[in-house]
This record gives C-alpha cells, structure tokens and sequence, in this order.
C-alpha cells in the first residue's frame, strides 16, 4: 500500500496550491503534475526513480523537502489514474488520467499498474507509464511509500530499476518522540504508527532496500540521502542547463 499525507504539508518546496488534489485514499505516490520549471523538452535522459519508504516520522518528508529545497525543478511526481469523475477544475491527463472502470481493469489485465485499489467506489492506480514518463523527461520521480508499495514495486518490472531507501529512526523511543512532537497524532493513529513501525523496520533489517539511511543527525542523514543522488541530480541539472532552462 503506498501511502497517503497531505501534500501541501509535506512537500511545500515543490508544490502549489494550484498543484494540489483532494486527498482520496490511503495509497498515494506524488500525485501532482509534472512541474513546469523542470519539464525537459528533449528525451535525453533516463533517471532511476527512487523509491522511499521508512516509519511514519522517521523524516521522510524532512529529508526530501530538503532536497526539493536544494535542487528546484529536478523532481516530478507521477499522475495516478482513477475511475472518479473529475471534479470542477480538475484537468485530464494533469491531475488524474480519468479513465472508465472498463479502461482500468484492462490496463490491470496488461499488468500496466505499479500498484492499484479500490476507495469510496472508484479506483485508483498507479501506472508504471506514468513513472517511466517522468524518467525518461529526465526528471526524478520519487515513490513514497508504505512497506506493500515497496513489495508490490520491487515484484514489477519496472524500468529503469528504483533505487530503494530506507529511512531509519535511531530508535523507537526517539520515533515516539518526534511523532509527539510533530503534534499530528490522535492517541490512537499514534499507536498504530508505532505498531507497523516495527515491521517496516524488520523489513529493512531483511535486506530489501538498496540503501539505509539512519536518521539520527538530520545533516548527517541529509548528505548521506543527497551522496546517493548526487550523480542522477548533476546529470539533471547539466541538461537543463543545456536546455537553457
Ligand atoms: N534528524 C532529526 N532529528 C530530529 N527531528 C527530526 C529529524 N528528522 C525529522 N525530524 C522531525 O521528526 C518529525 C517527523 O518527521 P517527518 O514528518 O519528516 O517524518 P515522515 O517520515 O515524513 O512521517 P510520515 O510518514 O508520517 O509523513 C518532524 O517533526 C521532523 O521535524
């Protein structure tokens, strides 16, 4: 399952209000438009999406804010298809792929979805085409995503191949304590945050990410996350300057 968060709160560096969608389900990627400033014209370069995931609070969200901060324009989020009506304003193709059930269940059947569900009646999905799209305009998409995401990705044949990371907490007692403070659980939803967080980290533990970033310092953890890009992120930025953008 990949997971939701409110957009604006956690990625203010690279979105807009005009970017944002309604919140629908328990499973988002990125589910905003390709940014403008960092839209490639020409089809030069192949980017490895990344794939982040980590416990609720491990710093996901501080980590990659940092790194929209530092690298403006290198970054796009993948654009989910769904079922539902478009509401007033909503664009086809910018803030969802609208597609009939029919369409849907035929791309399931072609195996064309990283990973799909059902919410509210409609359905949801993320395309690997729309991932691809995004690595192959040379920009970097970033999945972030609950531990079923990170399975259901690493089972696809998705190309290029994601670099998978894992963001790691120093410690249960620090997770607490940075929920606590962050001030967005309800006694309840804090529990069950702590709860799988312990199975993200057996998860982690078993081997199944390519990097694991340990979260205690947050510079520290920060120029470990940006050492792992840095090549992908020079690549990007030496070809928009080609561009000239
Ligand atoms: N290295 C760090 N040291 C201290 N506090 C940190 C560190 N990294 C993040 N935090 C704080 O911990 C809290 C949780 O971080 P953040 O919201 O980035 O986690 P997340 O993994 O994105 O969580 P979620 O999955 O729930 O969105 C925030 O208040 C953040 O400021």
């Amino acid at each position: 399952m990949l997971r939701s968060f409110n957009l604006l709160r956690k990625y203010p560096a690279v979105l807009n209000i005009s970017d944002l969608k309604p919140l629908f389900w328990q499973q988002v990627l990125f589910a905003t438009p390709t940014h403008p400033v960092c839209a490639m014209s020409h089809q030069t370069l192949s980017v490895k999406p990344i794939v982040i995931s980590g416990p609720s609070g491990s710093g996901k969200s501080t980590l990659l804010n940092k790194l929209f901060a530092e690298f403006p324009g290198c970054f796009a989020f993948s654009i989910s298809h769904t079922t539902r009506n478009p509401r007033p304003g909503e664009v086809d193709g910018k803030d969802y792929h609208f597609v009939t059930k029919d369409d849907f269940v035929k791309l399931v059947g072609e195996n064309g979805f990283l990973e799909h569900a059902q919410f509210s009646g409609n359905m949801y999905g993320t395309s690997k085409k729309s991932v691809k799209d995004i690595s192959s305009s040379g920009q970097l998409c970033v999945l972030d995503v609950e531990i079923n995401g990170v399975k259901s990705i690493k089972q696809s044949d998705l190309k290029p191949k994601p670099r998978f990371i894992f963001v790691r907490p120093p410690s249960m007692e620090e997770l607490r304590r940075r929920l606590e403070s962050r001030g967005t659980e309800t006694a309840d939803s804090l529990k069950k945050r702590l709860d799988s967080a312990q199975e993200a980290m057996d998860y982690a533990e078993s081997g199944a990410y390519d990097h694991i970033i340990d979260n205690k310092e947050l510079e520290v953890a920060y120029e470990h996350l940006k050492g792992i890009l840095i090549e992908d992120l020079h690549k990007i930025q030496g070809e928009k300057l080609k561009k000239g953008q």
